[in-house]
C-alpha cells in the first residue's frame, strides 16, 4: 500500500483542515445574504457564498465552509476573477471612520513629546497626583534589575519560515482600502510601541500585519481571514495600543468593583486567550495601558481582583465573560475596540450565544461606535453573517496560509510491505533527524 510522507517543512505547516464535514440542511440552502465585498459581482463570477475556497487549488473543499489553507494557496487566491473578487463593498450606511480615525499622530510620534495624553518615561500617563489618570495601577516592572529590559521579549519566535511570507497572496476588497505596506516604519505606531516591535524581534510585517494595520488605524473594520501563525495578534494588537494611546482616554468611568475595558479581544480558549495576553503584555509594555485576561477553568476570584486595578484592554473567552458581566463585574460600555479572534472556532465550540450576548445585549456601543476587528481562518456562512451584524463598511482581508505553499513542501512516496512499515518510519525519521542536525552544524 503506498505510503506518502512529507518533509519537515511540510509538518510544521500541516493543521487540520476546517471543513464542517456534518453537512446540516443549512448548508445545502442558499444564503440570501451577500456579504459587501462580493456584492456588485458580474453574474457568473462569484460562486455561492458558502461555497467558494480560499488556496485550495479546487480540490475537495466543496463543504459549506470555505477553507483557506489547504495547500496550492497562490493558485486561486490571485486569479483574477477569482472568488473573492475586489470589487467595492457596498457602503452599508456606516461612516468609513471610525473610532481613532480622527486624530493624527504628529510627524514626531505622539507619545514624544508632552502634551494631553502625554505618557511619560515610565510609561504612565500623568495624573495630577502622580498616579495613572486612568484610575489604573500599572503592572509592576517584569524586568529583574539585574537584567537586561529584553528579557522580557527574549522568548524567540516560532520557527515559522518568514521568507516564506513575501509569497502569500493577499487580497482586499472594499471601499477606499487604505495601501498596505511594508514596513513598521511607514506605520506611526509612536515610539514605545516601535521599541516593543524591536524588542520582540519582528523586523518587518507579516502580510497579515501588512495590511491589517493601516486599515485598523484608519479607524475602519475589518473582515480578515488568516491562519492561526500569520502574526494576527499584532495584527490587531498594535491598532488598539496605538488608537488608545493616541486617543488617551479622557475621564474614563471609574470606581467601584466594576471595569471599564477599552479593547475587548474575544477567542475561543484558556491558551489562545493567554497566549494574547502575555503577546499585548509585550506590546504594550511601558505604555501605562493594562492588558487583563479572563478565562474558564481558573478561579474566577484572582481574575476580579485583577480587573479591580483597572482594565484598557481585556483578554477574555467567551463563557467567562459573560459570568462577569452577569455578576456586574464589567461594563462594556467604553469598549472602543472589539477584536473576535479565531471567530469560526469560537462559533464551532458553540459560543455563538454568549458573542451575541456580549456584543450586542450588553452595553457595548454599537457597529460604527466602536471599531470592530473580526478574524477568522474560514469564511462559512455564520462569519458572514456575523461579520454583517457585527461590522460597519468592512474592508475584506483574505491571507494565504503561511508556509502552505507547496515549494516548501517534499513530497516522495515509499513502498512497504505492511510489516516493515515501522521499521521504515524510524529509518525516515532518524534520516531526518540526523540530516537536520547535520545541516544545522
Ligand atoms: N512581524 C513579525 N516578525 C517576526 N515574528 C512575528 C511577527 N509577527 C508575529 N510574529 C511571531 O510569529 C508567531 C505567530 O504569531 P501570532 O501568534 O501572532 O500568530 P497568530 O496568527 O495570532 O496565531 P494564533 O492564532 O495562534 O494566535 C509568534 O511567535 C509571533 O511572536
Amino acid at each position: 500500500m503506498p505510503s506518502a510522507w512529507t518533509g519537515p517543512a511540510a509538518e510544521s505547516a500541516v493543521e487540520p483542515v476546517n471543513v464542517n464535514s456534518s453537512a446540516s440542511p443549512e448548508t445545502t440552502v442558499r444564503s440570501s445574504y451577500v456579504p459587501p465585498h462580493l456584492r456588485n459581482k458580474p453574474q457568473g463570477a462569484v460562486g455561492p457564498v458558502d461555497n467558494h475556497s480560499f488556496g485550495s487549488g479546487g480540490g475537495g473543499l466543496g463543504e459549506s465552509r470555505e477553507n483557506l489553507g489547504s495547500a496550492g494557496v497562490g493558485n486561486s487566491l490571485a486569479t483574477a476573477g477569482g472568488a473573492w473578487g475586489s470589487r467595492s463593498a457596498t457602503a452599508s450606511g456606516i461612516p468609513s471612520s471610525g473610532p481613532g480615525s480622527g486624530g493624527r499622530f504628529s510627524a514626531g510620534g505622539w507619545n514624544k513629546g508632552g502634551g494631553s495624553g502625554d505618557v511619560r518615561s515610565n510609561g504612565l500617563r500623568s495624573g495630577s497626583n502622580g498616579k495613572s489618570s486612568w484610575g489604573v495601577g500599572s503592572d509592576p516592572d517584569p524586568f529583574p534589575k539585574e537584567e537586561p529590559r529584553d528579557a522580557l521579549f527574549d522568548q524567540e519566535n516560532t520557527g515559522i519560515n518568514f521568507d516564506a511570507y513575501e509569497d502569500i497572496p493577499v487580497e482586499t476588497s472594499g471601499e477606499n482600502v487604505p495601501p498596505a505596506v511594508s514596513t513598521f516604519a511607514e506605520i506611526d505606531l509612536g515610539q514605545i510601541l516601535n521599541e516593543n516591535i524591536r524588542r520582540c524581534k519582528y523586523l518587518k510585517p507579516t502580510p497579515v500585519q501588512r495590511h491589517a494595520i493601516p486599515i485598523s488605524l484608519a479607524g475602519r473594520d475589518l473582515m480578515a481571514c488568516a491562519q492561526t501563525g500569520s502574526g494576527k495578534t499584532a495584527a490587531f494588537c498594535f491598532p488598539i495600543i496605538a488608537g488608545i494611546m493616541r486617543n488617551s482616554p479622557p475621564g474614563r468611568p471609574r470606581g467601584g468593583r466594576k471595569a471599564f475595558p477599552l479593547a475587548l479581544i474575544l477567542s475561543p480558549t484558556r491558551e489562545l486567550s493567554s497566549q494574547i495576553h502575555d503577546e499585548a503584555k509585550k506590546f504594550s509594555f511601558q505604555t501605562g495601558i493594562r492588558v487583563v485576561v479572563a478565562y474558564g477553568g481558573a478561579p474566577i476570584q484572582n481574575q476580579l481582583r485583577d480587573l479591580e486595578r483597572g482594565v484598557e484592554i481585556l483578554v477574555a473567552t467567551p463563557g467567562r465573560l459573560v459570568d462577569l458581566l452577569e455578576r456586574g463585574r464589567i461594563s462594556l460600555s467604553s469598549i472602543r475596540y472589539l477584536a473576535l479572534d479565531e471567530a469560526d472556532r469560537m462559533l464551532d465550540m458553540g459560543f455563538e450565544p454568549q458573542i451575541r450576548k456580549i456584543v450586542e445585549q450588553m452595553d457595548m456601543p454599537p457597529a460604527g461606535r466602536r471599531q470592530t476587528m473580526l478574524f477568522s481562518a474560514t469564511f462559512p456562512r455564520e462569519i458572514q453573517r456575523l461579520a454583517s451584524d457585527f461590522l460597519g463598511n468592512y474592508i475584506f482581508l483574505a491571507v494565504g496560509r503561511v508556509g502552505s505553499s507547496t515549494d516548501l513542501i517534499e513530497q516522495r512516496v515509499e513502498y512497504v510491505l505492511d510489516a516493515d512499515k515501522r521499521s521504515m518510519l524510524m529509518d525516515l525519521l532518524h534520516a531526518q533527524k540526523a540530516q537536520g542536525t547535520s545541516s544545522q552544524g
